[in-house]
Parts: structure tokens; C-alpha cells; sequence
């Protein structure tokens, strides 16, 4: 899939490809600008960072930009992730390992249980973990001092993140999708990295099917010139760009075989919906976080499918994109009443709303 993270040689390329500083980050201008202030800030006071919350879809950015932190407090980086770390032990020991100034990047930090969460508010706040040493009558309670680290957490669902958590980041960033314009300039600049020769039009192209997304840029830039090395010269024009990404099933609104397989049911198993978010999963053989949090923002955005409290629904522009018919009477605009094909993850839980995800 175009959105996964790379494998193999495409993720030492990725590791390659990544803006080592500020001035090299290019796009998402705000957060930037807002970032440079409380690092300079931090930097003239010989303190330590303020702990910072990322916040976005995947590969926009979120772990370069730990890493440009890191690099522009000149601290060392520790990374680890919230699947794991499990139990609050586990948090303890990466937290007791640190070194004064550390910046630590806990990515998918939504994903972290409950109870290291709790014992990361007080490390976050006061420096300090308690912990419990020994069992049964044995167990004895133990303060442990921690020196300052900077937080860098990193989520794509800022929503799941429980208020006293979120409070405790002194910057939080929601990344956007990025500009066509901007991810031409990531395109050539990979160009560059890469040694490829590259037409302004063949970035324009490759831009145009990126979905917003630098991460996707570099993929299909990669891929782009496999193509252009095998079949011509190598040098990346539109013609060879539009032809390659045609062989890797991207059409030219950068819409995948995901993103292409959730319409398709959507419109044709569910004649629009609206259907729950489990069904469609199961419809088209995907994990319900990969349709919801790689396919769906992106069709979202691009007006081909919206959230409503009844389910996931088809907008005209679908229909268009698709080459198919609406019905006479589309689904979206059908008055509330009672479900069509069942669906038991619909009725547990609300699906969300116009704007925004599900609860
Ligand atoms: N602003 C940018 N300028 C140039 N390149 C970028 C930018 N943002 C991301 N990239 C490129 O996109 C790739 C993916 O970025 P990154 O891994 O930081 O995304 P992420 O948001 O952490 O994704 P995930 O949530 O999946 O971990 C990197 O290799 C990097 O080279």
C-alpha cells in the first residue's frame, strides 16, 4: 500500500530523505514558525524544551520533526513507541534511563495503556515516577527523580488523547496536508538526494497523486524512477511519471488501490451507504484503523466520502470519480430512519460526525 511505511532499501532512503533541521522542513509554515520560537526560546535560556504534542496523519512529518528538535537542542534522541510500552514498568525504565535534556519521541502515544499514561502525567510534570518495588506485603512504594527530557508525543488520533495527557504539553501542532505546490519542492529536493533527474512538469505530476503527503511523495518518486531507469533514459518527464504511477495502480487524484477498493464498496456493495465503519472495513479485507486512519482522512479531504452519525457515506463526487451512476434518490441525503444493511459496530457506537472523527 502507497501510504505504509517503507521497507528494506525504500526505508533506509526514507531515514536518507528526512530534512535534518528547521530551515530544510519544508511547508506546514505555522508550526514551524510557532516550533523555531520555543526552541530558540528554550536554547537562550539553557533549558530544556517544553514538551511538544504532534499531531497528524501519517507521514507528515511527525518523527522528522522529533528529530529536528532533537538535533536543534543538539540532545540526544530516544525513541520509542505506545504499543510499547504496555505497562507502567516499561515507561519506568525508559524514563529512569534517561539523560538530562534527553528528548524522548513516544510515537502513537494514543495507543498507550492507561496506567503508563498515569505515570507519564507526573514524569511530564514533576519529574518524577513513583514506583512499587517488590510484591505482597514486600511491596515498598519508591520516588524516583528523573532529570528534565522534552516529550515529543506524536499521534494521529490527538481526539483519543484524555485531557489531563493533552494539558500537560506546553506546544501542541495539528500537521495539515500539504500544498501540491509544497510537495513539488519535497519532490525535487528528494530529486536531488537521490541524484534523478527530474522535469518541473514530472514533479507537478507526481505531486498532483501524492495525497498530501511528503512520505507518499518520496514513494512514488522511488517508484517513479524504477521506471524511468528501466524504460527510457531516466530522466523523470510527466509522460513517464503519469505512465508509471498508472503501472502502480495510483490515479491521477493520487487515489490508491485502498482508496479505490472503499469507494468501489461503498458504492456498489452499500449503493453509498451509509455504512459503519467495521462493515467497510470488512468489505474490502482491511484492518478498521487502516481504512479509518490512512484511507478515509484522505478521501474525506477530498470530498469523496463524509462522517455522519449514521455511517460512512458516498458523495457525488464519488459517484463522478468512479464513472458511476448515483441513484435517483442518494443515501446522504436521506432523512434519519432506521439502518440499512445491518450493522451491529453502528449501533454500539456513534460513527461521528460531518466534521470530525468518531468519539
Ligand atoms: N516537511 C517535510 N519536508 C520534507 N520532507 C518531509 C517533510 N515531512 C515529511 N517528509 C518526508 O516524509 C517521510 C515521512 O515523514 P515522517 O516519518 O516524519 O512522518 P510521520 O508523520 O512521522 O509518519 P508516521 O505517523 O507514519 O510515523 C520522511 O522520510 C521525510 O523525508
Amino acid at each position: 500500500m502507497v501510504a505504509a511505511p517503507a521497507d528494506g532499501e525504500d526505508r533506509a532512503t526514507e531515514a536518507a530523505l528526512r530534512p535534518k533541521d528547521l530551515d530544510g522542513f519544508i511547508g506546514q509554515e505555522r508550526v514551524r514558525e510557532q516550533l523555531d520560537l520555543v526552541l530558540r526560546a528554550a536554547r537562550q535560556r539553557s533549558a530544556t524544551a517544553d514538551h511538544v504534542l504532534l499531531s497528524g496523519a501519517p507521514g507528515l512529518g511527525k518523527t522528522t520533526l522529533a528529530m529536528i528538535i532533537a538535533a536543534e537542542m543538539e540532545a540526544p534522541l530516544r525513541i520509542t513507541s505506545g504499543p510499547a510500552i504496555q505497562h507502567p514498568g516499561e515507561l519506568a525504565a525508559v524514563l529512569a534511563s534517561l539523560t538530562g535534556g534527553e528528548v524522548l519521541f513516544l510515537d502513537e502515544i494514543h495507543r498507550m495503556s492507561r496506567p503508563a499514561e498515569e505515570m507519564l502525567y507526573l514524569a511530564m510534570e514533576d519529574f518524577r515516577v513513583d514506583i512499587v518495588v517488590g510484591t505482597g506485603l514486600e511491596a515498598t512504594a519508591m520516588s524516583l527523580e528523573l532529570p528534565p527530557f522534552t516529550l515529543v508525543g506524536a499521534t494521529t488520533r490527538a481526539g483519543l488523547l484524555v485531557p489531563p495527557l493533552r494539558d500537560r504539553f506546553g506546544f501542541t501542532a495539528h500537521m495539515e496536508f500539504y500544498e501540491p505546490a509544497e510537495l513539488e519542492r519535497v519532490i525535487h529536493r528528494s530529486a536531488r538526494l537521490l541524484g534523478v533527474e527530474i522535469e518541473p512538469a514530472g514533479a507537478t505530476e507526481i505531486a498532483g497523486r501524492s495525497r498530501g503527503t511528503p512520505r507518499i511523495s518520496n514513494r512514488l518518486l522511488r517508484r517513479v524512477r524504477d521506471y524511468a531507469q528501466v524504460t527510457a533514459d531516466g530522466v523523470v518527464t510527466r509522460e513517464i511519471a503519469a505512465a508509471a504511477l498508472g503501472v502502480y495502480e495510483v490515479d491521477c487524484r493520487g487515489l490508491d488501490r485502498l482508496d479505490r477498493a472503499v469507494l468501489n464498496a461503498l458504492l456498489k456493495l452499500f449503493g453509498g451507504g451509509p455504512v459503519g465503519l467495521a462493515t467497510l472495513a470488512v468489505a474490502v479485507g482491511e484492518e478498521r484503523d487502516t481504512v479509518e486512519e490512512v484511507a478515509e482522512p484522505f478521501l474525506v479531504r477530498e470530498g469523496l466520502l463524509a462522517r455522519t452519525p449514521r455511517g460512512r457515506v458516498a458523495t457525488p463526487a464519488a459517484w463522478a470519480h468512479l464513472g458511476l451512476a448515483p441513484p435517483p434518490e442518494p443515501s446522504w441525503v436521506a432523512p434519519p430512519g432506521p439502518h440499512r444493511n445491518g450493522d451491529s459496530d453502528r449501533r454500539a457506537r456513534p460513527e461521528g460526525t460531518p466534521n470530525g472523527p468518531p468519539p
